[in-house]
């Protein structure tokens, strides 16, 4: 695991663009991947891989100002008092994550973030920048049927913690925030019912709030509301645990409720929707944006790749970069991902395509390996949502894909869109989700295919990765693996950890 420590809080970038780091944490399985990929792709990933500490970058354009988040996504570890407060010193705003059908997750995470307040968040002598704003997430909403914390359980966390609340369902795509009704019984009750992503919004208006104040804030203009620097202090001091927490009523951000409410207002007329842009991890690649509509799933076509992005395929043969179009030479994007890899498809497509992708190299065997790794293969898809680069294998029809091509129209990938680009045999695959924010490799041969996430830090890194797992699909399909379960044309094949 590789963390990067910063002190300094969220700062403009060269480019202008505000950057927000944010840390989700929280208990194992309870969504915190699912939920940044929501963000980052609008999909939901529905097969469970644990997760190791992942770092990505999404780019929230909200209400015309586009803020860059820069994410942490953690796993189980990240719960440990430690990491927590190493990730608090990184991050400038906090999603504090469980599951409401887990209470001993919750339980977990309320006592962690309490240890943490005690121990920062009190007394003249303590830090406070280490503790930055949070937001409270329930997730996995739509299992309400098996709900085991309930809402006025998570809604008095947030209150310890002076941070709003939440409750979502990536599976779903929807998030609420959770309030009490003033002068009520007590009750609480869902005051927003917006899309997913909004949580990320709500985080950023955390952070604008306790962070930047800047007077040109995009909730000030857009939103008719005073501007940040009126409403509350940046760092809140913390009441600690037990202490008594009378004042729940009082919005513990107004710029955020403000913001939530301003999103709904516009997600209802669908006048505008937000938009979120994905951006390469590699600060070096020179991939456009592309943008990620927030409108409401049903105004959301199909994903399809135009003839245009096919002819691109089809002048290039041996590469598909659906999310960059009419890209004159698909190896100097890849070169841009990793030169050495870019050099060799420059060389072989200028050379005799058709006969070999790589020209020999002896000093790098990957090609090699590769070319003969997939010699059998009928088509191999490495996504991935920042990585938009890969492979290039002769006969085997290899296809780069950014999961944000796709994402843009906000639906699942189809893999059979992409059948008619394969080489080799005939295919009939089924259609299926394809998405995260993690590299992603799916491998098809004789219509059968097989779908895993990988690990990568970069894009050396994923090509590196993409590979061993071809060659492991290759090595078990021809020891014909017990391990495999098949239905009816997929075959799944066990996951090899990298
Ligand atoms: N029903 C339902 N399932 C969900 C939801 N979000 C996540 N899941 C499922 O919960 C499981 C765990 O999701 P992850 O996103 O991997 O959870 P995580 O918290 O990142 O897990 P770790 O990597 O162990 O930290 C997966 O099988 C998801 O499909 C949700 O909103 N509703």
């Amino acid at each position: 695991m590789h963390v990067e420590l910063q002190t300094n809080r969220s700062v403009l970038t060269t480019s202008g663009y505000r950057e927000f780091k944010l840390v989700v944490v929280g208990p194992r399985k309870v969504g915190k991947s699912a939920l940044v990929v929501r963000f980052l792709t609008k999909r939901f990933i529905n097969e469970y891989v644990e997760n190791t500490d992942m770092t990505c970058k999404g780019v929230a354009d909200v209400d015309g100002e586009t803020l860059r988040v820069n994410i942490q996504d953690t796993s189980e570890k990240g719960m440990r008092l430690n990491m927590i407060e190493h990730y608090f010193r990184w991050a400038d705003a906090v999603m504090l994550v469980y599951s409401i059908t887990d209470l001993k997750g919750f339980e977990q995470l309320r006592d962690t973030a309490m240890k943490i307040i005690e121990k920062n968040g009190e007394g003249e002598d303590k830090d406070l920048r280490r503790v930055p704003p949070m937001v409270v997430v329930g997730n996995k909403g739509d299992l309400e049927f098996v709900r085991k914390v309930t809402q006025q359980q998570g809604y008095e966390l947030a209150g310890k913690l002076r941070s709003d609340f939440f409750e979502t369902s990536a599976r779903e795509g929807w998030s609420k925030m959770i309030n009490r009704v003033p002068n009520s019984s007590g009750t609480c009750t869902p005051t927003s019912d917006t899309d997913t992503i909004h949580l990320f919004a709500g985080a950023a208006a955390a952070v604008s709030m306790a962070s930047f104040g800047y007077p040109s804030s995009p909730v000030s203009s857009r939103c008719s509301t005073p501007p940040p620097t009126q409403v509350r202090l940046p760092r809140r001091s913390f009441s600690g645990p037990g202490k008594d927490t009378d004042d729940f009523n009082v919005p513990s951000s107004t710029t955020l409720q403000r913001w939530a409410s301003c999103n709904q207002a516009k997600s209802k007329s669908h006048s505008r929707s937000n938009s979120f842009a994905m951006a390469a991890s590699n600060k070096n690649v020179n991939i456009p944006l592309l943008n990620i509509s927030a409108a409401p799933r049903s105004a959301c076509s199909s994903p399809a790749i135009s003839e245009e992005e096919g002819d691109d395929s089809k002048r290039s043969e041996l590469l598909f970069l659906p999310g960059v179009k009419k890209t004159p030479r698909h190896g100097s994007i890849i070169g841009k991902l990793s030169p050495r890899l870019g050099r060799k498809i420059n060389k072989s497509n200028n050379n005799d395509r058709s006969q070999k992708a790589y020209p020999r190299d002896n000093n790098n065997n990957k090609n090699k390996q590769l070319s003969h790794i997939a010699s059998g293969l009928s088509a191999a898809i490495l996504t991935s949502a920042g990585l938009s680069e890969t492979i290039c294998v002769p006969n085997a029809g290899i296809f780069s894909s950014s999961c944000s091509s796709s994402a843009n129209t906000s639906s699942s990938g189809s893999v059979e869109s992409l059948t008619s680009y394969g080489q080799g045999s005939e295919m009939k695959l089924q259609e299926q989700n394809f998405g995260g924010s993690e590299p992603f490799l799916h491998l098809c041969r004789d219509g059968l295919s097989h779908r895993s996430r990988v690990r990568a830090r970069s894009p050396s890194h994923l090509i590196a990765n993409g590979l061993k797992r071809i060659r492991s699909f290759k090595n078990d399909q021809g020891r014909n693996s017990t391990n495999h379960k098949q239905s009816g044309n997929t075959l799944t094949v066990p996951v090899m950890r990298l």
